[in-house]
């Protein structure tokens, strides 16, 4: 047993025991897809909802104990094959001095939001992230330990635009009007602020490594709102950017190598540059074909989604003829099974470990049979 001081140094991490879910997201031969869901730590689990009962959001977020529990929590029920620390794309623009809370029923609100360049002066310029979000870090260190091996912990960020479109609209937004207008009314402006975003979400991410996160996911949730000109100019850059400078980085610092992740949500216009932006793995949601992004992304990048979350809604019976589909699309190779999207809050448990024995079940079989 280690003592409590060794819990929170990121060294001395339990062994691997189950790594295919870093192999296939290097393109690597695996036994089994291995398969994770998206908001796996969330409210469709009872125990998620006792632990969160009467407690703030953000108060949540940044307890490393709390994080630690509600991420080992889907890992008690489901063989999932990797987790993702529980934390929020938000805390980012917490981290560069915007208030944010969590109204339950409404989701996320900034009480100012930005509403014209001259309010970027409210933002902090230089951001010291381990001050600012060492609370994710020793999250992250925590669970590492807490895990005991058993999966490979994914740390995560959103991305400069989804940010960008938070921090403008103030909440959630059906057109993204205002955080658009700034596109097309302040291009130097929204650079500068896309800039300052990227700069925090890089020092971001090597932290999450540091601190043992072992593969990274971008979350660019609202892609879909850009066409591809306004994706080429104003996400696809930055993502690149972070792609390469959290490599470099990782280098530089002497770390081992961890895959990253890019999910574009409803940018399949940009599937071409996705596969060409430095991530090992490019996360599809359910409204592309497996068979089409395969051949569309040339075998350059592994394969991450995408079936609709939706169809937990379904029997086990249709879960499983839907999952067996799905992975017959995508092929056993350089592939993860996932859902197009997180899980949402009244979904059956019992469905989610259907859709993971499916992946597991049909997956060997295929393999087998190749
Ligand atoms: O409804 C939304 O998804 C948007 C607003 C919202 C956010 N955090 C939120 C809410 C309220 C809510 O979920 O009701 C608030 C939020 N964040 C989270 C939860 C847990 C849950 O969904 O039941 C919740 C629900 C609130 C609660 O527990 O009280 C945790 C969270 N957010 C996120 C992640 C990463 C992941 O998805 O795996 C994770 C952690 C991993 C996990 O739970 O397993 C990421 C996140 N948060 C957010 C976004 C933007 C989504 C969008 O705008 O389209 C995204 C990225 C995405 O899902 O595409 C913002």
């Amino acid at each position: 047993m280690m003592d409590k001081d060794s819990l929170i140094l990121p060294k001395d991490f339990p062994e691997l025991k189950n790594d295919t879910f870093l192999r296939a997201a290097r393109g690597e031969e695996v036994e089994h897809i291995p398969v994770w869901c998206m908001r796996q730590a969330g409210r469709y689990l009872p125990e998620f909802r006792e632990s969160r009962a009467g407690k703030d959001f953000f108060e949540t977020c940044r307890s490393p104990e709390a994080c630690c529990e509600l991420t080992l929590q889907p890992l008690r029920r489901f063989p999932f094959d990797a987790s993702i620390i529980f934390s929020d794309i938000l805390v980012v623009p917490q981290a560069m001095g915007m208030d944010v809370e969590m109204t339950p029923g409404k989701g996320p609100t900034f009480p100012e939001p930005l509403k014209d360049p001259e309010d970027l002066k409210r933002l902090k310029t230089k951001v010291d992230v381990s001050s600012e979000l060492g609370y994710v870090f020793k999250a992250i260190t925590l669970t590492r330990h807490r895990i005991e091996g058993k999966v490979p912990l994914i740390g995560f960020t959103g991305a400069p635009w989804t940010l960008m479109s938070y921090m403008i609209e103030g909440g959630g937004s059906p057109t993204h009007s205002k955080a658009k207008r700034w596109l097309y009314r302040y291009p130097e402006a929204s650079h500068k602020l896309l800039s300052q975003l990227t700069d925090v979400i890089v020092d971001y991410l090597l932290g999450q490594v540091k601190a043992g996160a072992q593969a990274l996911q971008v979350f660019e949730s609202h892609a879909g709102c850009l066409g591809p000109v306004e994706f080429k100019e104003f996400s696809l850059p930055y993502l690149r950017d972070i792609a390469r400078r959290v490599k470099d980085k990782i280098k530089l610092s002497g770390l081992d190598s961890v895959p990253m992740m890019v999910f574009a949500k409803d940018g399949h216009y940009g599937l071409e540059d996705l596969a060409d932006s430095g991530y090992e793995v490019v996360s599809l949601d359910w409204t592309i074909d497996p068979c089409s992004a395969r051949l569309r992304t040339g075998g350059k990048v592994s394969l991450q989604g995408n079936m609709d979350p939706c169809a937990l809604y379904a029997t086990k019976e249709r879960i499983s003829e839907i999952v067996k589909k799905m992975l017959e699309g995508f092929g056993m190779k350089g592939y993860i099974a996932n859902l197009g999207h997180g899980l949402y809050p009244d979904m059956d448990p019992e469905n989610v470990g259907a859709f993971v024995e499916a992946v597991h079940t049909h997956s060997r079989q295929l393999l087998k049979s190749n």
